[in-house]
């Protein structure tokens, strides 16, 4: 078996100057494009992650019809059944094995989407854990400006404003049950790079599956939800990847990179191989109109410089965040997008 990825356990809780903080941050950014954010329980609270977690089983343990009139639309909003996402189109016979809901925007703790009646009367908690959620990454976002030395410094921050208007952010439930039915259906989320700015994705003990894959393109290597030197802490760690747009806003040096979900192999150490697996991804978005061109930054000026023959984002047209997302969303939903033809 692949060892598992040496990522970084960063702890952001401190008060103090976060210089050195941020540095790490990027560092980790750079060279695995995921990082361990110690759960101290300051950011996002325990009990709410835990609370979000009994909600999320309750919502896919509702009757399917409750689900079904809440089915995803293309704006990216509501429940996704089995096999519905393809994340992988090159390479996967069938979709992903999980179920996913995708909460939107909420306006004064209301979703402006269809929720399922088991769930409705919790929707201004989860309205507040998707707040909670928020304000998590402009801390991350202020940390990586701060530690790739662009300026303005709240260059990400600025971009991510909720004032600036409508976003593609998503608060997904994700829901991969047990085992796979037929051989051919071998994943449980196919391999891909997130389509946001970044991702915090909460998970379960017990509950492995996650890989990341290393630089040669080829090995997989698993990512312990429970990481030496975390294992005392209240919760495990939140963890954090790069997604496409802060790779494109930075010419490829953040690194955005690709993971998928498997079904762990019996006897795979801190698994409950046998049992569903629930993760809680938040996909970062910025306003719809960030325009994706490179950042004001010596360090990104320096990469980019020297790499420019190697690197292609530094090729690509500029495009904005909304058809960034609208084009991702098109190869992963080809039954939703076909119906409009
Ligand atoms: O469930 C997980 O651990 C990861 C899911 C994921 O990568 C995604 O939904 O983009
Ligand atoms: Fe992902």
């Amino acid at each position: 078996m692949a060892s598992t990825a040496k990522i970084p356990v960063i702890d952001i809780s401190g008060d103090g100057d976060q210089s050195q903080v941020a540095r790490d941050l990027v560092d980790a950014a750079i060279e695995h494009g995921f990082v361990y954010i110690k759960n101290t329980g300051k950011d996002i609270s325990v009990a709410s992650i835990d609370w979000a977690f009994e909600m999320s089983k309750r919502l896919f343990d509702a009757p399917l019809s409750e689900k079904q009139a809440c089915t995803i639309q293309q704006n990216n909003r509501g429940w996704s059944g089995m096999n519905c996402e393809t994340l992988d189109p090159a390479t996967q016979r069938i979709g992903d094995f999980k179920e996913a809901f995708n909460f939107g925007d909420f306006v004064d703790a209301k979703a402006q989407q269809p929720i399922p009646p088991t769930i409705a009367a919790d929707e201004a908690q989860i309205s507040a854990f998707r707040d909670a959620c928020y304000h998590l990454t402009l801390k991350l976002h202020t940390l990586l400006g701060i530690g790739l030395q662009v300026t303005p410094p709240d260059f990400f921050t600025a971009a991510h404003q909720r004032a600036r208007g409508p976003s593609g952010t998503i608060l997904r439930f994700l829901h991969y049950p047990p085992a796979a039915p037929s051989a051919a259906a071998d994943i449980r989320a196919g391999a891909h790079s997130d389509y946001g700015a970044l991702t915090l994705l909460f998970r379960l003990r017990g509950q492995p599956g996650l890989e990341v894959l290393g630089r040669d393109g080829a090995t997989w290597s698993p990512v312990p939800v429970v990481p030496p030197g975390t294992e005392h802490d209240p919760a495990p760690p939140v963890l954090l990847n790069i997604g496409d747009l802060l790779s494109y806003w930075t010419g490829g040096l953040l690194r955005s990179t690709v993971h998928r979900v498997v079904f762990p192999a019996a006897g795979a150490g801190e698994d409950d191989a046998a049992g569903a697996r629930y993760s809680i991804a938040y996909f970062c978005h910025p306003f719809g109109g960030a325009e994706l061109g490179t950042v004001p930054s010596e360090l990104v000026r320096r990469f980019t410089g020297g790499l420019a023959q190697g690197n292609p984002y530094a090729e690509r047209r500029v495009l904005t965040a909304d058809e960034h997302l609208q084009m991702r969303l098109r190869a992963s939903y080809k039954q939703l997008y076909q119906e409009e033809k």
